[in-house]
Order: C-alpha cells, then structure tokens, then sequence
C-alpha cells in the first residue's frame, strides 16, 4: 500500500503520525511504501533523514503525501486540506466528528474513508488507540495546572502539596476513566486533596479501592459539581460519552475566580466546561 505522512496543519499540534522505526520501518519491510512530507517531524525531534534512512521516502509538497492510497494523520484535517479529499482516499486519523462537523461535511462530500483512532474498539470494548494519549493528558492536566496555580503564571500562589500547617490545594476531577484515574494519581503523589466525580458508581468504587484512603468521590451531578467547582484550585474535565460531544456540566457562575480549568481544547469533549484557560 502507499501511504503518506502530512506535516501536521493545526495550530500548536507538534506531533507526526510515525516514527521512522516503529512506524516506518515496520511498514516498508512489510512491503510498503511510505512518503513523509518534509519537515513533518522536525517539532517532534525527527529530522528528515532520519526517515530516509528508514525507507521512507520525502515529498516536497503536502499534495504529495496525500495523494497516497492510505493518509495518517495525527488530528482531524483543517479546512486548507479538505482539499486533499477524494473518493479513493483513505484517511486515518483522530478525527473527533461529534465536535468537527465540518470535517464530517467534507468527508461526505467527497466520499473519503475516514477512519477515528478514537473509535476503533478493542474486543473488551476498550479504545487502544485513545487510551495512551488519555494517559498522557491525565498526567499533563496536573503537571499544567500546577504551573498555572503559581503567581508567575497569573495564579494565586498555592503550593499543591501545601506545607505543615497549611493545607494542600484541592483538585476536583470530573469523570474517573483513562484521563481522570491518570491525573488522580498526579495529583495524589504531589499531596493535593483529590476529589473525583462520576456518574457510574461502580467505576466509583473501583477507584476508591485503587487509591484507598487518597481519594474522595462523589456521584456526579449539578449539585455536587457546583459545590466542587467553587472550591477548587484545579479543575480538570475528563468526561467521554463515546460518539458524542460531552455534555457541559460546568457553567461560569459555578467557578471561582482563581480556578485553574483543564479542559480539552483540541477536540473539545472532555466534559465541557463554559470558559476555556
Ligand atoms: N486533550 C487530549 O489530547 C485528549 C483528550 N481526551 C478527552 O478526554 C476525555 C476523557 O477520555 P477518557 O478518560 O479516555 O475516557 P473514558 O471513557 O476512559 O472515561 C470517561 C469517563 O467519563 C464518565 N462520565 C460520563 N458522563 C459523565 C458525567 N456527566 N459526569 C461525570 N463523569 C461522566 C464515564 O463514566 C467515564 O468514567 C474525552 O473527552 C477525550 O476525548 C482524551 C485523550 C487525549
Ligand atoms: C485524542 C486526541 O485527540 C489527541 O491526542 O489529540
């Protein structure tokens, strides 16, 4: 098969959809033909010869590496691609459709094959292609609230893991599965209290057992969020309803002014929250 790599058009997206061993040595052996466009690694660290080195060939242009059959991408395509859509392509990619609905217009109206990283189930009806970047924004939540939580970045000055004598910074997390166990376990190991919310009480449970003594949980509703949303220092929206826009559950009037809000900003469905920070 011929697949193309394009360099990554949306704003602050620095990744590219494979690395020359794992992803591009691996194909070409298997009898494939891979083209990178140029440059398209450079912000993940990976130079082109890298690649080239690989078996991969670089095209010059975006054209060139998404006239291949089959086109992997990291996030969903901007409108300057759309252009690349066509009846034979075949586009892998998150493409987060529930959110993107002109994405989904485009797709249509060329009659691409797309295919969601986000959707592809494993048989125990986990999502393997989702999972590892839900680990990785559950942790970086944490990691960047923190940051925003000091005075030098515009925060009020609070120290997560408080000192004797003062207490520790609350963070409430809003949805327990990939994204919300991960930044728990960040914000239990700096010492914060950690309150996680939830509609399934049995995931609930299972948390409350894995963290036994370091957590406390509620079942997740306008009441309970509005109470924790006022006291929170860090905020952190994990909530997945799988194809579809996650609900908003945080308005305005429930946050105080210092909060630090987490929300997922690139595909915007991690439990929407009315102001972005
Ligand atoms: N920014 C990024 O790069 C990434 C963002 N995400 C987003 O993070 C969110 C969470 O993803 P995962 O943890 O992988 O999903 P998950 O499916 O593992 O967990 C979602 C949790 O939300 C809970 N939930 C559903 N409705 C709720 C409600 N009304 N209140 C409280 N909890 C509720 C579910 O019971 C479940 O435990 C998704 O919206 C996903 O798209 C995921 C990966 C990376
Ligand atoms: C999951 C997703 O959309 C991302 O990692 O960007």
């Amino acid at each position: 098969m011929k697949i193309g790599v394009p360099k990554e058009m949306k704003s602050n997206e620095n990744r590219v959809a494979m690395t020359p061993p794992a992803g591009v040595m691996s194909l070409t052996q298997a009898g494939h033909e891979v083209k990178i466009e140029k440059g398209a690694g450079v912000e993940s660290g990976i130079a082109d010869d890298l690649y080239v080195k690989a078996g991969a060939t670089i095209a010059e242009q975006a054209e060139d590496a998404w006239a291949q059959e089959l086109v992997v991408k990291v996030k969903e395509p901007q409108p300057s691609e759309f252009a690349f859509f066509r009846k034979d392509l075949i586009l892998f990619t998150y493409l987060h459709l529930a959110a993107a609905g002109k994405v989904a217009d485009a797709l249509l109206e060329q009659q691409t094959t797309g295919i969601a990283y986000e959707t592809i189930q494993a048989p125990n009806g986990g999502l393997p292609l989702l999972t590892p970047m839900s680990e990785i924004a559950g942790r970086m939540s944490v990691q960047a609230g923190v940051r925003f939580l000091e005075k030098t970045y515009g925060g009020k000055g609070v120290l997560v893991s408080g000192v004797p004598g003062v207490s520790p910074a609350d963070v409430v997390i809003i949805g327990g599965g990939i994204v919300g166990t991960n930044a728990a376990k960040m914000a239990i190991g700096l010492g914060a209290n950690v309150t996680l919310l939830d509609i399934n009480i049995e995931r609930l449970r299972q948390l409350e057992d894995l963290f036994p003594g370091k957590i406390r949980t509620l079942a997740s509703n306008t009441f309970n969020i509005a109470q924790q949303t006022e006291k929170a220092d860090i905020l952190i929206g994990a909530v997945l309803i799988p194809g579809a826009k996650a609900p908003k559950l945080v308005t305005e009037d429930m946050l105080n002014q210092w909060s630090w809000i987490c929300y997922c900003r690139c595909c915007g469905r991690s439990g929407r929250i009315d102001r972005n920070h």
